[in-house]
């Protein structure tokens, strides 16, 4: 059985480490699908506080890295250290109850239920109580429900959608469903946030928009971020640090100044040959 995950405890693991501590540490990580080599030998770190970009050309091995932080791929070497942790084994259930929430390059919200629901689904997985309690409606699951009710109203006024709180999701443009899908992760509560592509397939004003909150998110709420993005300019204004991959293989690691002028990362969005 999963043990219920307590919001607080989240707040507890992080207590005593400072910003710019090492939250998530891969050390020579490698990972293949059968011949098809996705991650070779990459070591990085994410700290805490930060906002850190995954970039690199299409089938970089990105998304895979992305896989690997929250237990949905176990490499076949390497280690991983979160919070001071040696990870082994975990699973993705297992990263919520560790602090890690996750959207996904296409949206994956349930479209016929509304914004409120959808964002109350991220919650639900910090519900101590299970569903005989709620449907026995006992006093001690009315408070908690409350409670997450209050902290999911808290995150719809902060992302600004409160017009669409009882719209079914499938009904909303695409940034709108982006913006929802955050709200899930963030009623998560967690200390670290995996963003698959947060401005794909958005106009400029959606991209301006999802910016700002990313930027809020990070600063107000102090959560910090991982994300991959294609969109060069959101990567260099938002993040505080870049590591490029390159078929599997780690080719810069630094400030988006650094990034940027490094002759490996422009060959390689160039496309030149190796
Ligand atoms: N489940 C899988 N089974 C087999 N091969 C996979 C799987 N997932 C990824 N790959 C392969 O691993 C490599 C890295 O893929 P990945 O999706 O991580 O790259 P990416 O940088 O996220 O790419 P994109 O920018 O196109 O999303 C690719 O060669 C891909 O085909």
């Amino acid at each position: 059985m999963n043990r219920p995950v307590d919001p607080r405890d989240f707040a507890s693991k992080l207590e005593g480490m400072a910003d710019g501590e090492v939250l998530l540490n891969l050390r020579n990580v490698s990972l293949a699908f059968g011949g098809v080599k996705a991650i070779t030998d990459i070591s990085f770190d994410i700290r805490k506080g930060e906002i850190r970009a995954i970039i690199g050309p299409n089938g970089a091995g990105k998304t895979s890295m992305l896989n690997v932080i929250n237990g949905f791929y176990t490499p076949q070497k390497g280690t991983i250290v979160f919070r001071g942790r040696e990870r082994v084994g975990m699973k993705p259930h297992h990263a919520v109850g560790q602090g890690i929430a996750r959207t996904f390059q296409n949206v994956a919200l349930f479209k016929g239920m509304s914004t409120l629901d959808n964002i109350m689904t991220g919650r639900s997985v910090m519900m101590k109580r299970g569903l005989g309690w709620q449907m026995l409606w006992h006093g001690p699951a009315l408070a908690e429900e409350i409670e997450h009710r209050k902290a999911v109203e808290e995150i719809i006024d902060f992302l600004e959608i409160q017009h669409i709180r009882r719209t079914p999701v499938g009904k909303l443009p695409y940034g709108l469903q982006k913006r929802v899908e955050l709200g899930r992760a963030l009623a998560m509560e967690p200390s670290l946030l995996l963003l698959d592509e947060p401005m794909a397939g958005m106009n400029l004003e959606e991209k301006e928009d999802m910016s700002r909150f990313i930027l809020e998110v990070n600063r107000q709420r102090g959560t910090t971020i991982a994300l991959i993005e294609h969109d060069m300019g959101v990567v260099m204004d938002l993040s505080d640090r870049v590591v490029v991959l390159d078929y599997g293989r780690k080719i810069a690691d630094g400030t988006p100044e650094e990034v940027k002028s490094n002759q490996d990362v422009i060959d390689a969005y160039l496309g030149v040959a190796h």
